[in-house]
């Protein structure tokens, strides 16, 4: 479906949804444990995908009524095998996390997903699952789903490259915990994204598990229980924050605050600092969890997003708004999203009129607001392409057509009721 979207002004309050990647973590920790209630959950289609799993375990997830907790109850450290084929949908967590917990099935688990999902990575998490003493293949033998992986996985350590996904390790860690030898994760090159490791040592630690750093990776003891005593409260997600954030920055005039964004291990918090470096007057109050925007001239600025890839899109529309030249840098790994994320903002945004040059590893943008003129972009049924560019439309002249706006789901369902609701005039 598409959305238009026509100049505007925003202003008023808007609320950052909750964690995408909290979420997961917390809905399978809560799997891997007895069992946890889980408050203030994302309900998407990604997070949704991670329930599903939990159920083909064996657990249950309940959505409460006012979908404000999730009851789950757990398969307690032993994953029944599924009954039926793993859906992971669109969602690189949820089979990354699921693949690993498969691991420690006493038999076969089969996950599958879309076409985006069907064409991402999945090979150096297959090997660590052989090496660890499981099975774990390719039907196409292209390292990438259908998966089919058989446990039960002993532990061990193995080695892994950290520059194509952290959520081999955080998937490593999370099933290590309750392998009877531990896992040991030794990297074979430089983490990219490491915050989310972060995120993953976060929500290990409040439900009793105990992972640590080690010189070469990471490493979890084996024989651990999953316990988080009772309930577990996801914080907001600041990578869904970028787009509000980013929207207050361009076209906010009068401000605008934006709430949920309490500090917590997301790397991507990145993005208040980056738009304030741009030009944009910031404000945030992190004990209340609000943050003041308001609209300024921007200009360009260079950034490295080797530890914020999901950043990309945002800060490339911001960069065509924005005055000169914003270089984004360390950029490989943010091609095997759900798109090639780097190309596609370099093509879209050139559609909208910006000076756009993509290198293998940077992309630079050359913006200037006054140049940017609406027209139809194709939003790649990627969540955050169609969210970049809907923001970027904000400003384009004469009216942006965004195709696929229902891609959203599977990271901020309301995006466009609460652009609209900011006073975007949005059209689907
Ligand atoms: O673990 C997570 O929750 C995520 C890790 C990142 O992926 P990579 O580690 O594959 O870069 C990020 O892009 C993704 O949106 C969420
Ligand atoms: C890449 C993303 O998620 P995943 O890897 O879970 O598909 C994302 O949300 O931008």
């Amino acid at each position: 479906m598409d959305v238009s979207i026509s100049p505007s002004t925003v202003d008023g309050t808007a609320r950052a949804p909750p964690s995408k990647s909290y979420t997961h973590r917390a809905i399978l920790a809560a799997g891997y444990a007895e069992g946890a209630v889980v408050t203030d959950p994302l309900l998407s289609a990604d997070t949704r995908a991670t329930a599903r799993a939990v159920e083909a375990f064996g657990g249950t997830v309940e959505i409460a009524a006012d979908e404000s907790r999730l009851e789950v109850d757990g398969f307690d450290g032993s994953p029944a095998v599924p009954a039926d084929v793993v859906d992971c949908a669109n969602s690189g967590t949820t089979m990354r996390l699921v693949a690993a917990a498969a691991g420690l099935v006493d038999g076969t688990t089969v996950l599958t997903g879309d076409e985006s999902l069907r064409s991402r990575p999945q090979g150096p998490l297959l090997d660590a699952i052989a090496d660890l003493g499981g099975r774990g293949e390719s039907t196409r033998r292209n390292g990438q789903a259908p998966l089919v992986v058989t446990g039960p996985i002993a532990g061990g350590t193995v080695a892994i490259p950290g520059d194509v996904s952290s959520q081999y390790v955080t998937a490593l860690l999370m099933a290590g915990a309750n392998t009877d030898g531990g896992i040991r994760v030794d990297l074979e090159t430089e983490l990219k994204s490491a915050p989310y490791v972060d995120i993953t040592l976060d929500v290990l630690d409040a439900f009793g598990v105990e992972a640590e750093r080690t010189a070469d990776g990471f490493a979890v003891e084996g024989g651990q229980r999953y316990d988080a005593g009772g309930e577990y409260a996801v914080p907001g997600d600041f990578s869904s924050l970028s787009y509000l954030l980013a929207a207050g920055a361009i076209a906010a005039p009068d401000g605008l605050t934006l709430e949920g964004a309490v500090p917590s291990a997301q790397g991507d918090t990145a993005i208040v600092d980056i738009v304030e470096r741009m030009g944009a007057t910031v404000d945030w109050d992190r004990e209340a969890g609000t943050i003041h925007v308001s609209q300024s001239p921007l200009s360009g600025v260079t950034v490295d997003v080797g530890d914020t890839p999901d950043l990309l899109p945002t800060i490339a529309a911001l960069g065509a708004v924005a005055d000169g030249e914003t270089r984004i840098e360390n950029v490989e790994h943010v091609r095997y999203k759900e798109t090639d994320r780097v190309s596609a903002m370099a093509e879209e945004l050139a559609k909208l009129g910006a000076t756009v040059t993509e290198h293998e590893d940077e992309l630079v943008v050359h913006g200037d607001e006054s140049d940017l003129v609406g027209a139809r972009v194709d939003g790649r049924k990627d969540h955050r392409i169609v969210m970049a560019l809907s923001v970027a439309g904000l400003v384009a002249a004469g009216g942006t057509t965004v195709e696929g706006n229902e891609h959203v789901d599977v990271s901020f369902p309301d995006f466009f009721d609460v652009l609209a609701d900011l006073g975007t005039t949005v059209r689907r």
